[in-house]
């Protein structure tokens, strides 16, 4: 007779390593003394003491997000390889692990978003709400126009004193931080204007309309970007903060970090 193993055994059949998210002590002992199976384990603590363990900087409410989050810092840890496939096990409902899921590494859609978030000055949670505030801008533009925007996140003190004001700066006096509904759509209608957004680690709008002025000797962007790549690209060699960038020519979201384009993500993919 047929049992459920013969129709859903094929999800666990061939599997390289099995990703745990969040074990608790007594699964994790389970399934490691299971014989040749490689576990890594995923979250934002090794609470368990894994041998192998990715770290995540926040809890990804979005599971596929999280997997994939997972994936990309696993891939560039070098404990996967590219067209591995993965059991991935995690929780969507509760706290216990509810979810199985098989999927293969695929080196060719890394994105590079694991090194933005990963030992970035600035709170995730701050890049995040930046990163999805970008990522909207570049899906709807402004009133169905393509935009161009230039977030600066983190270290924003030096940052200050690496820039210009190009004009009134609208936050002055207020103390107001991204991810609050009402702050997004301000940030939003501000993107026509020029200049940069400057955010603190902590989230807090520094400041709009900011011209930057970075050493930009030596520093590679890929050709056919502008000067606000350029400036975007260079104020993160010159300071501790990471850039997200809005190409209003080619609608990509492209993100900086020690001078370097570390992510680059098409919009209407993401
Ligand atoms: N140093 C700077 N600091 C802040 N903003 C800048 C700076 N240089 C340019 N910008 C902003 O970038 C806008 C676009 O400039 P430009 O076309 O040269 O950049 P780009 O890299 O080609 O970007 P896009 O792909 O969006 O066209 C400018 O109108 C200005 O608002
Ligand atoms: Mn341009």
């Amino acid at each position: 007779m047929a049992g459920l193993d013969d129709v859903f055994g094929e999800l666990f059949s061939g599997v390289d390593a099995v990703m745990l998210f969040a074990p608790s002590g007594s699964y994790y002992e389970q399934i490691t003394a299971i014989d040749d199976l490689e576990v890594i384990v995923v979250g934002t603590e090794n609470d368990v003491d894994a041998e192998t363990f990715v770290e995540l900087p926040l809890e990804f409410e979005d599971v596929s997000e999280r997997i994939r989050f997972a994936l990309e810092g696993a891939l560039e840890k070098n404990v996967i390889d590219d067209g591995d496939t993965l059991l991935c096990a995690t929780s969507m409902f509760n706290d216990d692990i509810d979810t199985m899921c098989r999927v293969r590494a695929n080196s060719d859609q890394q994105t590079g978003i694991y090194g933005l978030f990963a030992k970035s000055r600035a709170d995730p949670e701050v890049i995040k709400s930046v990163l999805e505030l970008v990522i909207e801008l570049g899906q709807k533009g402004q009133k169905g126009k393509p935009v161009g925007a230039l977030f600066v996140v983190g270290d924003a003190g030096k940052v200050m004193n690496k820039s210009r004001p190009l004009s009134y700066n609208p936050f002055e006096k207020s103390h107001v931080h991204v991810g609050d509904p009402i702050v997004n759509v301000m940030l939003k209608e501000f993107s026509r204007l020029d200049g940069a957004f400057i955010i603190s680690d902590a989230g807090k709008i520094v400041s709009a309309y900011r011209y930057l002025e970075p050493s930009a000797e030596g520093v590679d962007i890929p050709k056919g970007l502008g000067t606000r790549h350029m400036a975007g690209g260079a104020i993160t060699r010159d300071t501790n903060a990471i850039t997200i960038v809005l190409s209003e020519s080619d609608g990509l979201v492209r993100a900086f970090k020690g001078g370097e384009l570390i992510f680059e993500v098409d919009p209407e993919a993401y």
